[in-house]
């Protein structure tokens, strides 16, 4: 890893050697809380959550037991595995995905980490369902979404299998969740236990990333060796400046403290969702209490002169691999004054250590903010308004109708506190609320697609030109599990663009009076809620029934919106 601070490396000096001073790296593997937190209770929850320290070396004595279980599964037949739940306990599954090519001897991987209909039927479509071996995952064992994906396959499999249906179906929980139960009585092949202490997004290195990551072929006990590397490298004993995780960890939080809180994440192609395990991790851990960290992946690099004073940036990339476009822009964005970390991997399996490196980098930087990294207190406000809505649902048929849209134009609604009489006008009026050091969030409730994904590409890129903002975005529900804390937590400096669209296609839920088009839209409608409770700046793009077609009416709007 190299470190470019600039004009903030004195800062970060005099931080290193404040930590040094108090013995932190110590008190780190002591998991002594009050590096964090004073109050007795939050720092009893600290503690409770700090088993990801020490858990690459407990899943190395599992390695035979999981390799053995991946035997098992290919003798009985399997020819495709899915992976279901959201956040902490479905991030490493997705970036194995994409980060390692499938070696001959695994099994092709699809993760469902959506309650989108269409997303839903694709998958249902695309895998052979008798022959497909379903990882229900969930820590608490009390997520919606993984429930709801559990038992609409395992309804199809029972129209399929009858009672062997379980056989298809492995759960990934904490021992005691209610979800252990459940499984038991369903006839699931096989439950793995995790660790209570180890948190979800502090999970990738536990049975959560590693089944599925056996599963696809990839071998577990070389990533496993590779993170205890970067587990004795961080060690207990040494100077801050000398580990890698809490140098991170110590830049990061200065940086963000002098205002460069928009960690902007530069990668080749095929580490593109690394950013969405980053994202979970920083902004859920960090984002609370008013303060954080923004992760900003996936966002068009460009030239020194469209980023504000907000940034810092990080590269993450292959030794062997010149990626030259991203470099020469990372280097140009150095050269103009902006801190740059650069850190470059051997090959995908160095993924195991940056897994590590990146958690301890992440609780030092709560540290330095003051503030408690294991805990989520406000994803729960969606959760909760969302709940109350799927009452309404199961007692009237249907969600409450909402407010009026400000404006209705070429088939797409605009709903948000700010007026205008056309399209432009509102877009205009919304935009001109954004301030220096502010950013946009883009939350679609879509269904994934490249027109989709290039549509909101286009978008940020416009933000970004004209008004030098920072630009986020993610899927609904996906990111309502990882970035959703930052949003309602950190900063009141969003300005959140939520998009949702009709789903003429739906999927209703066996055995529930409901679909997954209806959880979804409510969850949608609870996340605007809870982000209005918190003040935050909103508006909602409903675009009808085509989501691409909806798209290019806004982006055909929003150029003179934009116009300063
Ligand atoms: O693994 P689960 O208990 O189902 O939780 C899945 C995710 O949902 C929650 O909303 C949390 O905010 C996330 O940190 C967590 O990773």
């Amino acid at each position: 890893m190299t470190l470019q601070a600039g004009q903030y490396q004195a800062a970060i000096d005099a931080k290193i050697q404040e930590f040094n001073t108090r013995n932190f790296t110590e008190s780190f593997w002591q998991k002594d809380a009050s590096l964090w937190v004073q109050d007795e209770k939050a720092q009893q929850s600290v503690r409770s959550f700090m088993g990801w320290l020490r858990v690459a070396e407990t899943m190395q004595q599992a390695v035979p037991e999981i390799e053995q279980f991946v035997q098992e599964v290919k003798a009985a037949g399997f020819k495709h595995v899915v992976v279901m739940g959201m956040g902490g306990s479905t991030m490493a599954p997705i970036v194995f995905k994409e980060s390692f090519e499938r070696s001959a001897d695994g099994l092709p991987m699809s993760v469902l980490d959506t309650t989108d209909p269409g997303t839903v039927r694709q998958i249902e479509e695309a895998v052979p369902l008798a022959d497909t071996l379903f990882i229900v995952a969930s820590k608490s064992g009390t997520t919606a979404e993984p429930l709801a994906f559990g038992d609409y396959f395992y309804h199809r499999l029972r129209e399929l299998k009858g009672d062997k249906a379980g056989e298809n179906f492995v759960a990934i929980t904490d021992p005691g969740s209610a979800f252990v139960a459940a499984a038991q009585a369903q006839g699931y092949r096989r439950i793995f236990l995790n660790f209570a202490e180890v948190g979800g997004r502090f999970s990738a290195l536990s049975y959560f990333g590693l089944v599925p990551a056996a599963l696809y072929g990839i071998s577990i006990e070389e990533m496993l060796t590779r993170a205890i590397g970067m587990m004795r490298a961080c060690g207990a004993y040494g100077a801050v400046e000398q580990n890698p995780g809490l140098e991170l960890g110590v830049a990061l939080g200065v940086l963000a403290e002098a205002g460069r809180d928009k960690l902007t994440l530069v990668v080749p192609g095929s580490l593109n969702d690394l950013g969405l395990w980053l994202e979970q991790l920083i902004a859920e851990s960090t984002g609370k209490e008013g303060k954080g960290i923004l992760p900003v992946a996936g966002e068009p690099v460009r030239e020194p002169a469209v980023y504000g004073q907000d940034r810092v940036f990080v590269y993450v990339g292959y030794q062997g691999q010149p990626d030259e476009a991203n470099r020469a822009k990372v280097a140009a964005l150095q050269q103009a004054g902006h801190p740059v970390i650069q850190i470059l991997m051997n090959d995908p399996l160095d993924l195991g250590q940056e897994f590590f490196r990146w958690e301890v980098a992440t609780a030092v930087a709560s540290a330095v903010f003051g503030i408690n990294p294991f805990d989520q207190p406000n994803v729960q406000a969606a959760k909760t308004a969302t709940d109350s809505l799927m009452k309404v649902v199961q007692e009237q048929g249907q969600l409450p109708q909402g407010e009026a849209p400000k404006v209705t134009e070429n088939g797409v609604a605009y709903y948000t506190a700010v007026s205008g009489n056309d399209a432009t006008d509102v877009l205009r009026a919304f935009f001109a609320q954004a301030q220096p050091g502010n950013f946009l969030n883009i939350q679609a409730y879509l269904t994934e697609t490249p027109a989709v994904n290039d549509s909101l590409q286009e978008l940020r890129r416009q933000v970004q030109e004209q008004l030098h903002l920072a630009t986020t975005s993610g899927y609904g529900p996906r990111f309502l599990h990882s970035t959703g804390q930052y949003h309602k937590g950190g900063p009141d400096t969003g300005l959140f663009v939520q998009l949702t669209v009709d789903h003429p296609q739906d999927i209703q839920l066996p055995g529930r009076s409901y679909s997954f088009g209806t959880f979804k839209n409510a969850q949608a409608a609870g996340d605007l809620q809870a982000l209005h409770d918190y003040n935050r700046r909103t508006l909602r793009l409903h675009l009808g029934a085509d989501a691409e077609l909806g798209l290019r009416q806004v982006l055909a709007a929003l150029p003179a919106a934009l116009q300063r």
